[in-house]
C-alpha cells in the first residue's frame, strides 16, 4: 500500500495523510502562501523514516504540525490510531509521553536559567512522579546520554555544543516516548561530534524500541540513520522508500538531483554533478546557492 492511498495504514505508529499547511502571505493582499500541499507518510513502530529535501521544501513544518504547533487546512494526522490533527491543549500535553521532538539548536532549546537536573524533571515532575522517582529518573537518563551524574547540578552554558544536544536528547527520551521528531539534530554540531550523538540516538532506537521522523538536508546522515527515506520538494513527497534503494536507484529526477548535490572531495566532480543537476531539475533555489555561488 502507497502512501498516498487515503487509508491508514494499520500496522503505522504514525499515519500523516494529505496534510495541508499554509500561512499567511507577505503582503497585505498577497494569497496564503500553500507549504504542504498535501503531504502523506507513515512511520512504524521502532523504524526511522528519514525526511529530506532542500531548504523551504517544508520539512519542519511537517514535524511542528505533527506537534500541534502549527494549525493544519486539512487532512489527517493519526497517531497509535488515534486522530491528533485537532487535539486540544490538554490532549495535546497528555501526548507530549509518546510524542517528543529533539530541535536543531542545542544553543537555544534548553532554558539557560535551569539546571539540567531540573531540565530533566520537569517532564517527569510534570507526568506525575514523586520528586524522588524523578531524581532517580535523571540519573538513569544522564547515564544513558553517557553525561556523568554531576552534570544535574550544572547549568546548560557550562557545556558543550554536542553535550548541549545529549541534554536535549534525555530530556526528550524522559518519559519513554514512541516516536521522537528529530529536526536537524545535528547540523549544528562539528562532524566528530555529530558522529558521536548519531550514535547515540541508533544505541537508544536499539534499546528503547523508539521511532524517529529524522528531519535533515544531509544525504549523508539520512542514509547512515533511516530504514526509509521521504523525499519532498516544493510540500509534495515526491519519493518514498527503503533508504538504500533510493539513494542508489533513485526515480524521481529531484532525488536523483538532491543526490548529485551531495558535496563530493573532488572540485571538478562537484562542478559536473551540479550541471547536471541542474539539467535535471533547474537552477537550485536562492537559499540553497553556496555562499560566494
Ligand atoms: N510560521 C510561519 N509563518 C510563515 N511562513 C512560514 C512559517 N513557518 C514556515 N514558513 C515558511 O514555510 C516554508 C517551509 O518552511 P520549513 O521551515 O518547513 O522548511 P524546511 O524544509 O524545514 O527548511 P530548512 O531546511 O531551511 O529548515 C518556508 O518558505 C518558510 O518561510
Amino acid at each position: 500500500m502507497t502512501p498516498t492511498e487515503a487509508t491508514v495504514a494499520e500496522d503505522a505508529l504514525l499515519s500523516v495523510r494529505d496534510l495541508r499547511v499554509s500561512f499567511p502571505g507577505k503582503g497585505r493582499r498577497a494569497p496564503r502562501a500553500e507549504v504542504l500541499k498535501g503531504v502523506s507518510l507513515d512511520i512504524r513502530p521502532g523504524e526511522t523514516l528519514g525526511l529530506v529535501g532542500e531548504s523551504g521544501s517544508g520539512k519542519t513544518t511537517i514535524g511542528r504540525a505533527v506537534l500541534g504547533l502549527v494549525p493544519v487546512d486539512s487532512g489527517t494526522v493519526t497517531f497509535a490510531g488515534e486522530r491528533i490533527d485537532r487535539a486540544g491543549r490538554a490532549r495535546r500535553r497528555e501526548l507530549g509521553r509518546d510524542l517528543q521532538v529533539v530541535f536543531q539548536d542545542p544553543y537555544t532549546s534548553l532554558n539557560p536559567s535551569l539546571t539540567v537536573g531540573d531540565t530533566l524533571a520537569e517532564p517527569l515532575l510534570g507526568h506525575g512522579m514523586s520528586a524522588k522517582q524523578a531524581r532517580d529518573r535523571v540519573g538513569d537518563l544522564l547515564a544513558r546520554v553517557h553525561l556523568p551524574a554531576d552534570a544535574a547540578a550544572r547549568l546548560p552554558r557550562e557545556f558543550s555544543g554536542g553535550q548541549r544536544q545529549r541534554v536535549a536528547i534525555a530530556r526528550a527520551l524522559a518519559l519513554r516516548p514512541r516516536l521522537v521528531i528529530c529536526d536537524e539534530p545535528v547540523s549544528a554540531l562539528d562532524l566528530t561530534t555529530r558522529r558521536t550523538v548519531l550514535d547515540l540516538f541508533l544505541e537508544i532506537q536499539e534499546e528503547t524500541g523508539v521511532a524517529y521522523l529524522f528531519v535533515t538536508h544531509d544525504l549523508s546522515v539520512v542514509r547512515f540513520m533511516s530504514h526509509r527515506v521521504a523525499v519532498i520538494h516544493h510540500g509534495n513527497i515526491v519519493e518514498t522508500g527503503d533508504a538504500r534503494a533510493l539513494t542508489t536507484e533513485p526515480r524521481h529526477d529531484y532525488t536523483r538531483a538532491l543526490l548529485l548535490s551531495a558535496p563530493v572531495a573532488d572540485v571538478d566532480r562537484q562542478r559536473r554533478r551540479r550541471e547536471a543537476a541542474r539539467r535535471l531539475v533547474g537552477p537550485p533555489a536562492a537559499d540553497e546557492r553556496p555562499a560566494g555561488g
